[in-house]
């Protein structure tokens, strides 16, 4: 461990009550402070999201330096683990007072997607908050909020002077947006992940529009699916027999087919969510170089998103079927293939969730479980049998993660510094388990 430093608090009691807010037309009431009165929480909130770890070149040193700065501020135990060269992973720990149960893992991501700059109101690295409170910026909901409401959680509980029986760990990762395969895939292999003896994680989850919060307990699959047909090639102007394009063109016709069909189970069946179907999209065709000349070669790329209830080798054997099926000369490849599928249990034989929807109870927070339609890092913890759950804090927000106008609401944000502040000690606090006595 290096940097376990004590430091001072730049501010003493972050539990200063909120301005409580109901339906989102009331919000507009609370009129914004000025920078002098902004609390705390939020302008730290800001000065991360004014880091530019903007996909494709994210900028991670002065992420990890952010991170560095706040375990000396709070006294946290900070560790750098370098998982590729350049792509650091900066775990911040604050240890428990029985080092012989397992951990907590608070896990987020530090970079973010790109941006169409044209289209957004505000400079999105500005993190401008308007009078209403909206703070717009790349990350404001996916998921610099998250970092920020871990840290400042355990900032509060550490002010109040609590410990806890259990360590709470919090992961600042790298590489997540573009498939995580230059961080949290790495991290779990490493000994220094095995040596966090982690019980149960937290990471990401979506926003919710609504009252309630979302919260995931397993993922879809990605599987990036590039297909590739082969055919005879000549003049365009001909009738060419077994052209690459006319079996190419069969295999989009029964992967959007079977694409329609899952979308009609969805509508269908109002129990079911969005990520309890297989999705797919076509995303990419490739192929030709000229008006008139059939070329002898095209592709279609598919993104893949495969229910957990999936049986993996017939679904894939379903796509090889399509294939064959188009003629010859027509072969697939996989970009992306997860093949390890978890679920989080979320009843009562798992004490963790016990935990967790005991304290959202307790709060009177109505939660909707759900599986993960996109892919996050989550899936790299639970599939090293880490349980894990995906959780945002952020309800009556309107979903605009990887959008134009990425935007929270400063009193949403601060109100899920109040959930994690609660949720903390209550997982931290999880008597032994079994396994651990
Ligand atoms: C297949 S790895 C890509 C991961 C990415 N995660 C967030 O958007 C996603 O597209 O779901
Ligand atoms: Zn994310
Ligand atoms: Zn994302």
């Amino acid at each position: 461990m290096v940097g376990a430093l004590c430091g001072c608090w730049f501010r003493l009691g972050g539990a200063r009550p909120l301005i409580p807010f109901g339906p989102l037309t009331t919000r507009s009431a609370m009129t914004s402070k000025g920078p002098e009165e902004e609390h705390p929480s939020v302008t730290l909130f800001r000065q991360y999201l004014r880091i530019r770890t903007v996909q494709p070149k994210p900028d991670y040193g002065a992420a990890v330096a952010f991170f560095e700065e706040r375990a000396r501020q709070l006294g946290l135990g900070c560790q750098k683990v370098e998982v590729a060269p350049g792509y650091v992973v900066t775990v911040l720990t604050w240890p428990g007072t029985n080092p012989a149960l397992s951990s907590i893992l608070l896990n987020s991501h530090t970079d973010v997607v790109p941006v169409f700059k044209e289209h957004w109101s505000h400079d999105p690295f500005e993190a401008f908050k308007d009078s209403e409170g909206y703070i717009y910026a790349r990350g404001a909901q996916d998921m610099k909020c998250v970092s920020i409401q871990y840290l400042e959680a355990v900032r509060r509980l550490k002010v109040e002077g609590h410990r806890f029986p259990r360590t709470i760990h919090m992961t600042f990762v790298p590489d997540e947006e573009v498939g995580g395969h230059q961080g949290m895939e790495l991290f779990v292999q490493r000994p220094e992940f095995h040596a966090l003896r982690a019980g149960f994680a937290l990471d990401e989850g979506i926003a919710n529009p609504t009252d309630a919060f979302t919260v995931f307990y397993s993922e879809r699959s990605p599987w990036w699916v590039r297909v590739t047909s082969t055919g005879r090639p000549g003049h365009g102007s001909l009738f060419i027999e077994d052209t690459a394009a006319e079996k190419l063109h069969k295999v989009v016709s029964s992967i959007l087919a079977f694409r329609e069909k899952e979308w009609q189970r969805l509508q269908s069946n109002p129990h079911l969510k969005e990520g309890a179907v297989t999705s797919v999209n076509l995303t990419k065709l490739e192929g030709g170089v000229a008006y008139n000349v059939v070329p002898a070669t095209m592709s279609a790329s598919f993104d893949f998103r495969v229910a957990p209830d999936v049986d993996f080798k017939a679904f894939e054997e379903q796509l090889q079927s399509w294939c064959q099926a188009a003629g010859e000369g027509v072969t697939l490849e996989f970009a992306q293939k997860w093949m390890h599928p978890q679920v989080t249990p979320t009843d009562d034989s798992n004490p963790w969730w016990a935990a967790f929807s005991r304290v959202c109870k307790d709060m009177n927070l109505s939660l909707e479980p759900e599986i993960m339609p996109a892919a996050t890092d989550s899936r790299f913890i639970r599939a090293v049998g880490v349980p894990a759950l995906g959780f945002s804090p952020l309800n009556r927000t309107p979903v605009l993660l990887h959008d134009h106008d990425e935007r929270l609401h400063e009193a949403v944000f601060l109100r899920g510094v109040d959930i994690y502040t609660r949720l903390l000690p209550a997982l931290a606090s999880v008597p032994a388990l079994p396994s651990e006595s």
